[in-house]
């Protein structure tokens, strides 16, 4: 799939240009067919004209006769074959052969489903996002009724009504403003209707099955659909009240949610992805920003910029950690080996894909350029952790909507995907932002609500375990949908082994 990472979304911009030059060279080629089938119209109408002038003399003459019947066997195959039919096969054929470079249906349902989360994260009005315009900047041209429609159907396949009647309701206006009509007025009535029938709207659901009626008659569907509407209406006593005529009742419309997306914490992930602050930070004043080099040789001449950015669990921000060109040497390395990122299933230990973590990851290896090796050795000089043990650098690039919902980087006791001894549990985590991001895409801690928002060059750096080893449930953290740009990170992820000396225990488990 594509749509799971910007980067591979680039290509499919490449072979879209590619299309239109096949296709512009094919118009070339079928203009001048129609050029010549015009002239033969023009040479059948100039003779027709001469010979009917006069018949009989025309066909006097045996060579009219002969070119006449000519004209009507020998000249037909050639104008038919050559001339009349069109000749897309050829196109047809080249289309094919790049199919494999298309997105497909998997890619349009994970690039439908990624705008709707963008919608709920950032709390996006559907009219606003029809416009074009995210966060107030204009950035991607007005949807017509048919992409709001396809769209609303997308969600009604997933069963999700309530983004269904939001993007049908903006269908039917788009409609109302189009001069050349985008979609079927009668079809999106009765996806709305139905949808809003299922979002317990039943009167409105009535009165726009009476709608697609007027426009369509004999609509099976809107027939029984009215009819059973009717008789749920009739059998709610306050509804038989109610007279048709009347206002109807303001529209129910809840998001439906699964129960962990109904509590707090996803709740608290969405707020903090938005920018709110949503736990005072009770030793604010007391962060700190200085110049260090940890009394590593590599960092005497180029100190880092440390920041504190929470003070327990400790997290800390490094303003000056990748230069351009080590960015770039990393992306270009990772590209090709991107694949769809996969979490561990805690139950069984296998690798596999999921609706919460989308992006596309790769790992590089040490010995695979100069640059990684360089890059390895500065994180073990900021870190001052062993990284005998430490995992490649993994590479990350998140599509459209990517994003990664609240985890732990270490693994629980009990699950089967827990890290073996001879290596340990994840200690710490270093990330890189090797991209900015124009909108979104933020990393947040949700326990102790820190937003730290991405900035290219810059790193963030986090133990996941006390220092007995226990996790420290503090530092569970998400990776925000990306609402405009790209997000590119790389991530170091240290294991205990090897640190056994550089971190020692405190006195409790919990320090
Ligand atoms: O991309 C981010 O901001 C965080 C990624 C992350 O948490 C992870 O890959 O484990
Ligand atoms: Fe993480």
């Amino acid at each position: 799939e594509v749509f799971t990472s910007l980067s591979d979304l680039q290509k499919v911009l490449l072979t879209e240009k590619d299309i239109a030059l096949e296709i512009k060279s094919h118009i070339e080629m079928e203009e001048e067919r129609l050029k010549r089938l015009k002239k033969v119209a023009e040479d059948y109408e100039r003779h027709s004209q001469e010979a009917l002038s006069d018949i009989e003399k025309h066909l006097g003459n045996p060579v009219n006769a002969y070119l006449l019947v000519k004209r009507f066997t020998i000249d037909w195959e050639r104008i038919v074959d050559g001339l009349v039919k069109a000749n897309s096969t050829d196109l047809i054929a080249r289309l094919h052969n790049r199919g494999s470079e298309f997105p497909v249906q998997e890619d349009f349902e994970g690039a439908a489903t990624a705008l709707l989360r963008l919608q709920d994260t950032y709390n996006l009005p559907t009219a606003q996002i029809a416009k074009g315009e995210l966060q107030g900047v204009k950035n991607s041209p007005e949807m017509t009724a048919e992409d709001c429609f396809e769209l609303g159907r997308t969600a009604y396949n997933a069963g999700d009504y309530y983004h269904c009647i939001l993007w049908m309701e903006e269908a039917l206006n788009t409609l109302d403003t189009e001069v050349n009509k985008t979609a079927d007025r009668a079809l999106t009535i009765d996806y709305l209707a139905y949808s809003l029938y299922r979002q317990g709207n039943v009167e409105h659901a009535r009165k726009l099955t009476k709608q697609l009626l007027e426009l369509d008659p004999n609509h099976p569907r809107a027939v029984n659909n009215l009819r059973y509407y009717e008789k749920l209406l009739e059998t709610a006593d306050q509804e038989k009240k109610r007279g048709e005529e009347e206002d109807l009742p303001e529209i129910q419309n809840q998001r439906l949610l699964d129960d962990y997306r109904k509590g707090q914490e996803f709740k608290q992930y969405e707020a903090l992805c938005r920018g709110e602050d949503i736990i005072p930070d009770p030793n604010k004043h007391k962060l700190k920003c200085r110049y260090t080099h940890n009394n590593r040789p590599n960092l005497l001449l180029r100190p880092l910029k440390e920041e504190e950015a929470f003070l327990d669990p400790r997290i800390l921000f490094y303003h000056n950690m990748l230069s351009d060109f080590e960015i770039e040497t990393i992306k270009r390395l990772a590209a090709p080996k991107l694949k769809r990122a996969t979490v561990q299933n805690v139950y069984t230990g296998q690798l596999e894909p999921a609706f919460y973590r989308i992006s596309k990851s790769a790992w590089l290896k040490e010995d695979e350029d100069a640059v990684i090796k360089r890059v390895n050795q500065r994180i073990k000089d900021v870190t001052q952790l062993d990284m005998t043990m430490a995992e490649d650098l993994q590479v990350a690039n998140y599509g459209i909507g990517g994003h990664y919902e609240p985890h732990f980087d270490f693994a629980r006791k009990d699950e089967s995907s827990a890290f073996d001894t001879r290596v340990g549990n994840r200690i710490a985590t270093l990330l890189n932002y090797m991209s900015d991001v124009t909108a979104g895409g933020a990393t947040v801690f949700i326990p102790i609500g820190v937003k730290v928002f991405p900035k290219k060059g810059s790193a963030v750096f986090w133990h996941n375990l006390y220092r007995s080893g226990e996790g420290d449930f503090r530092t569970r953290h998400a990776a925000c949908p990306v609402l405009v740009g790209q997000k590119w990170v790389s991530n170091k992820w240290i294991h205990e082994r090897g640190n056994e000396l550089v971190r020692t225990c405190g006195l409790s488990p919990y320090e």
